[in-house]
């Protein structure tokens, strides 16, 4: 494949940082003037100061860390493109261990032209889009029982300093590329996120994710798209509705999207928009929250119907505890309709992200050879069905 990279320079998570940069891309960095050093901007080559000012909870393990370049430094072309046609990642440091481990940064409306709205704002509060900046990076970030990074990450309170290196291309996506299936593991979805922003951004995509989880918190609320159409566990619960209007009594969150008089008000129809809307249900309706995460999915679905209306992204839950695997089925079902009718229509990609076990069942084993990660052969369950020429990638 011209357009993957045959090897993925991404050194081994336990690597001390001293041994050098992964950066890919060999792109030229641009400083800004505003910034007082080079350093002052995201750059693969050195650590770059951010100031978490927010750590937004999302389960029991997990937060959204939002990172502020400390001393305002923009954002290098390579993130601007990166938001285009990328999925890409960050280092954080650990400080005191001198090891560093690679995020994958949530994509957030707008992004690709300098926005800056967290998808999570659509429905909420408001208070995101008022103090988002478009250089803020956001992070998930699950913290693993015994992990030296990520435990640290999470014990450090509002207005510390975390430093960032990167940005470290995992893929490209050409843009003949339109039709994605992703199968994503825990926080996996962090790079389908990134996708979906992209896709969004290209007229007539179709883009498929499959979410597996362990626990229904981490991705609490979210009904598939299947689900719903079945008319399943309602997304709104009895009589509960959500009317759009949030705080103010009046629709805001479209506000973000259409100025008066914008013809687009009409692309999507009003009972789609009122479904990508926040609910706010009791627990004893039986139907949980939605959690940010859920909800910046749902957003992401809007936003890319309102690029185009020929655009779908649809999203399948699959939750452990509730006995609700992704099975070799699901996907050849949707290999199966999304085949129909695209023969030469671009290129299809089946990406799959998650943790080491869900990228080996699925795909087979990712391989290090002399300290860089590469594909490694097709394997898994993948590996034996037909994928009529899909390709596939493992992130
Ligand atoms: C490109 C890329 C993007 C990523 N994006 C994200 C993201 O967006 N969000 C996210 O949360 N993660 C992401 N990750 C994973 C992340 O980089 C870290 O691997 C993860 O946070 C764990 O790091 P840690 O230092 O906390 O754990 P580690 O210290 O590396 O430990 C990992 C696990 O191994 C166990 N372990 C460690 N040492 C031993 C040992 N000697 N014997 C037995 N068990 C041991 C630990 O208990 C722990 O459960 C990404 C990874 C990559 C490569």
């Amino acid at each position: 494949m011209s357009w993957f990279p045959s090897m993925l320079l991404r050194p081994h998570p336990g690597a001390l940082i001293v041994l050098g940069s992964s950066a890919l891309g060999g792109a030229a960095y641009r400083y800004g003037s505003s910034a007082s050093s080079p350093d002052a901007s995201l750059n693969p080559h050195s650590f770059t100061a951010y100031t978490l000012i927010r750590k937004e909870k999302v389960s029991s393990t997990s937060a959204i860390f939002t990172l502020r370049n400390r001393e305002r430094g923009p954002d290098p072309d390579e993130v601007r493109d990166g938001w285009r046609r990328r999925v890409w990642s960050v280092q954080v440091k650990q400080p005191e261990l001198q090891i560093a481990r690679a995020y994958t940064p949530l994509p957030s409306l707008g992004m690709e032209t300098g926005g800056s709205i967290p998808a999570s704002s659509i429905g909420g509060e408001g208070e995101d889009a008022e103090d988002a900046a478009p250089e803020d990076l956001r992070l998930l970030i699950r913290k693993e029982n015994g992990g030296e990074v990520s435990t640290y990450l999470h014990t450090l309170p509002e207005q510390s300093t975390i430093h960032l290196r990167g940005p470290n291309t995992e893929c490209e996506l050409p843009t003949e590329v339109k039709t994605v299936i992703f199968l994503a593991g825990g926080t996996g979805i962090a790079p389908a996120m990134q996708v979906a922003g992209v896709l969004a951004q290209r007229k007539g995509s179709r883009m498929r994710i499959l979410w597996a989880n362990r626990r229904r918190e981490e991705c609490a609320g979210g009904v598939g798209d299947e689900e719903r159409d079945r008319g399943g566990r309602g997304v709104f619960g009895p009589g509960l509705r959500d009317n759009g209007k949030g705080n103010g009594g009046e629709r805001w969150w479209k506000r973000l999207f259409w100025s008066e008089g914008d013809s687009r008000r009409d692309a999507v129809p009003e009972s789609d928009i009122q479904i990508h809307t926040q609910t706010r249900i009791h627990a004893d309706t039986g139907v949980h929250p939605k959690n940010v995460i859920v909800r910046e999915l749902e957003a992401l679905q809007h936003h890319t119907k309102l690029h185009s209306p020929t655009n779908s992204l649809s999203i399948s839950y699959f939750v452990d505890e509730e006995n609700q695997l992704i099975k070799p089925g699901d996907v050849a079902r949707r290999l199966d309709i999304e085949s129909r009718g695209t023969e030469g229509k671009g290129d299809k990609v089946i990406l799959v992200s998650g943790p080491d076990g869900f990228i080996e069942y699925w795909a087979g084993k990712k391989l290090w050879v002399g300290g860089r990660e590469v594909q490694g052969p097709l394997g898994g369950v993948l590996g034996q069905m037909d994928l009529r020429g899909w390709r596939v990638f493992k992130l």
